[in-house]
């Protein structure tokens, strides 16, 4: 296999992994959304009765053409057909305003419902713990808020109000058609099912090409994303032409489905074309026959009405059919949107939980085990205890497990075996929230969030002046930074603090902890190489920043690691050796081995 066709195969791989588009009606799905209507009752209810009011008034409508022409155009009663007119245009006018008022209803109703759904789903998505959010792809979190939520609207808005009103129709025009001539009725019943036969066989098709062409179009933006993001890896290899082909024979996938979607829609829609004109030789047929028997029943005029009705009866079906198909699209996106809502968070705080006041921060770990998966343990019987105040490094190989002990200290997982006390409190009891409020985190990614510097360094403390924010800058030693910067603290950080060096992104970091003045840290250190004064610069804003409170911090510099109480050295989950720097430098293990490295690569 060539790599072309390799490289299509991974991508179909990874396109045939998309949910499904669509699923079944599911009467509990539903019943699950209209209880999203239930704080919107009046509008769903006034809502309600415009929808019977439009199943009434198309038919009404129609009804009175046929009675026009039937009564005063065959009695050539000028008067009347005046009258009729003008009871025509009446009634058309009302049939106009109350379909404007449940499409307002409609729109405003769904709108309700989808916001709502957002929010709920926004919060629920925020209980949920660091597991979850580890497993479970950003694409397919986005998708939920995104494209599920907008199917439901349009399930909402639009699919079950506009089918109640068309079976209303369909229902009223049945009933006319009894009362104009029930033999003709019973044809028009008989030629439904062959509509509703072809008409579904249709989306069913349309549906397949149609789940085809979407995913023939996924490979083709994944391939052009892949194509601009890894451009200088594709130039620096000379993979222009190999890159072309693949994305030519992509291309040339989508125009086939392309084309078969065309020809599906060309062949159909004819179809059902046709079967309305045969239907029409029928109906003119057998009420054309009806009608000139001597004795019948049946004037001209009833068989004009009967033919509007008809066609209100049948002009719902194909209306149904595509309703259907938007349906079973916002089942699946309702039953995605609603097993996400279900999920509950890994864990909580039991409902007597602690809450911690004012923390001194002593730490303890006591044969401590933890793994992400229980069965593959990444701790192996952790013991250590941080006294208030103290710097603790961790040190060790990547993969030895320091940021498992950060997650662990920090709440975002619980340990399988063992206990964590925080003020000889243990975790598992302590409320949550107080543990974070007291607790300051640094990442080595220096997440910051869209807005200005003054935003993200609020963030710690929400209630921050801007005298404190300044006092805090100052104290990292790092006033001159507001000057650097384009708008002082009004600066936007741009998208994930894009716009800012990687030295100011970590400075604004350590003012957002330290504006909150947290009685535990910790700190993952930045790996990332920078300019030595810069480098001076963090270390002595770093100080501070440790200073008086119990820190944890996964060590990179050697500075840091020199200053700590104690360095807790993690060899494969198991801490082997543990001291401060000069104790484990005269044992000349693990540690003493790191330490060359180090002082090499410094
Ligand atoms: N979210 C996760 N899910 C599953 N396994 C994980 C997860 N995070 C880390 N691990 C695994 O746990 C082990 C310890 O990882 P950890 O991140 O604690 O190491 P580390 O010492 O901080 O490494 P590094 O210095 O590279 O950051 C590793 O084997 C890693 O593959």
């Amino acid at each position: 296999m060539n790599q072309v066709q390799t490289l299509s195969r991974s991508l179909t791989k990874h396109v045939e992994r998309l949910e499904d588009r669509q699923r079944p009606l599911d009467f509990r799905l539903i019943g699950r959304i209209l209880t999203f209507t239930r704080p919107y009752a009046v509008q769903r209810n006034l809502l309600l009765v415009t929808v019977l009011l439009r199943s009434i008034q198309l038919p009404a409508l129609t009804w009175a053409v046929a009675a026009v022409i039937n009564g005063p155009i065959a009695r050539k009663d000028v008067n009347g057909v005046m009258w009729g007119a003008a009871g025509f245009a009446v009634l058309s006018l009302s049939t106009q305003f109350v379909m404007h008022y449940r499409q307002l209803l409609a729109l405003q109703l769904g709108e309700s419902v989808v916001c709502d759904l957002r929010q709920a789903l926004f919060a629920h998505l925020q209980s949920l713990r660091m597991r979850w959010f580890h497993q479970t792809r950003v694409g397919r979190v986005i998708s939920r808020m995104t494209s599920d939520i907008e199917d439901v609207r349009i399930g909402v808005q639009e699919v079950l109000f506009v089918t109640l009103v068309q079976v209303g129709q369909m229902l009223i025009a049945s009933c006319a058609m009894l009362w104009y001539d029930w033999m003709l009725f019973l044809m028009v019943l008989g030629l439904a099912p062959v509509l509703w036969l072809i008409n579904h066989h249709f989306h069913r098709r349309l549906s397949s090409d149609l789940r085809n062409l979407r995913e023939s179009f996924s490979r083709i933006t994944a391939t052009l994303a892949e194509s601009v993001v890894g451009i200088r890896v594709t130039q620096a290899f000379v993979r222009q032409d190999e890159n072309a082909r693949i994305f030519g024979d992509l291309a040339e996938d989508h125009s086939s489905y392309n084309t078969a979607v065309l020809r599906t829609q060309g062949l159909f829609l004819p179809l059902l074309d046709l079967n309305s004109q045969v239907f029409i030789v029928l109906l003119l047929i057998v009420g054309g026959y009806r009608v000139l028997q001597p004795d019948s029943p049946m004037a001209v005029g009833d068989l004009v009405g009967f033919f509007f009705m008809a066609n209100l009866f049948f002009s719902p079906i194909l209306i149904i059919g595509n309703q259907y198909n938007q349906a079973m699209t916002a089942m699946a996106g309702a039953e995605r949107l609603f097993s996400l809502l279900d999920t509950p968070p890994e864990w909580s705080d039991p409902k007597d939980a602690i809450v911690l006041e004012r923390m001194t921060g002593q730490v303890e770990f006591r044969h401590v085990t933890f793994g992400y998966d229980a069965a593959r343990p990444v701790l192996h019987d952790v013991s250590f205890s941080a006294a208030p105040g103290q710097t603790i490094a961790l040190v060790g190989h990547t993969g030895s497990g320091k940021s498992s002990i950060i997650n662990l200290v920090a709440k975002f997982y619980l340990p399988q075996q063992g206990e964590i006390l925080v003020d000889g409190h243990d975790l598992l009891k302590v409320n949550s929230d107080s543990l974070h409020h007291q607790m300051g985190i640094v990442l080595q990614q220096n997440f910051l969030f869209y807005g200005t510097v003054r935003d993200n360094i609020r963030f710690g403390k929400p209630s921050a002046t801007d005298a404190e924010i300044v006092e805090v800058l100052d104290r990292l030693g790092c006033g001159d930074l507001l000057n650097n910067l384009p708008d002082g603290l009004e600066t936007q950080v741009g998208e994930r603090g894009g716009t800012l060096s990687s030295g100011q992104r970590q400075l604004i970091c350590f003012a957002r902890a330290l504006i909150a003045n947290p009685r535990i840290l910790i700190l993952d250190e930045a790996t990332s190489s920078i300019d030595s004064a810069t480098e001076a610069r963090l270390q002595k804003a770093l100080n501070v920043l440790l200073t008086g409170r119990t820190s944890f911090v996964v060590a990179h510099r050697l500075s840091t690691i020199r200053h700590a109480d104690q360095v807790l050295v993690l060899d494969h989950g198991r801490i082997v050796e543990r001291g401060r720097h000069d104790e484990l430098l005269e044992l000349d293990g693990v540690y003493a081995r790191l330490h060359k490295r180090f002082v090499q690569q410094g």
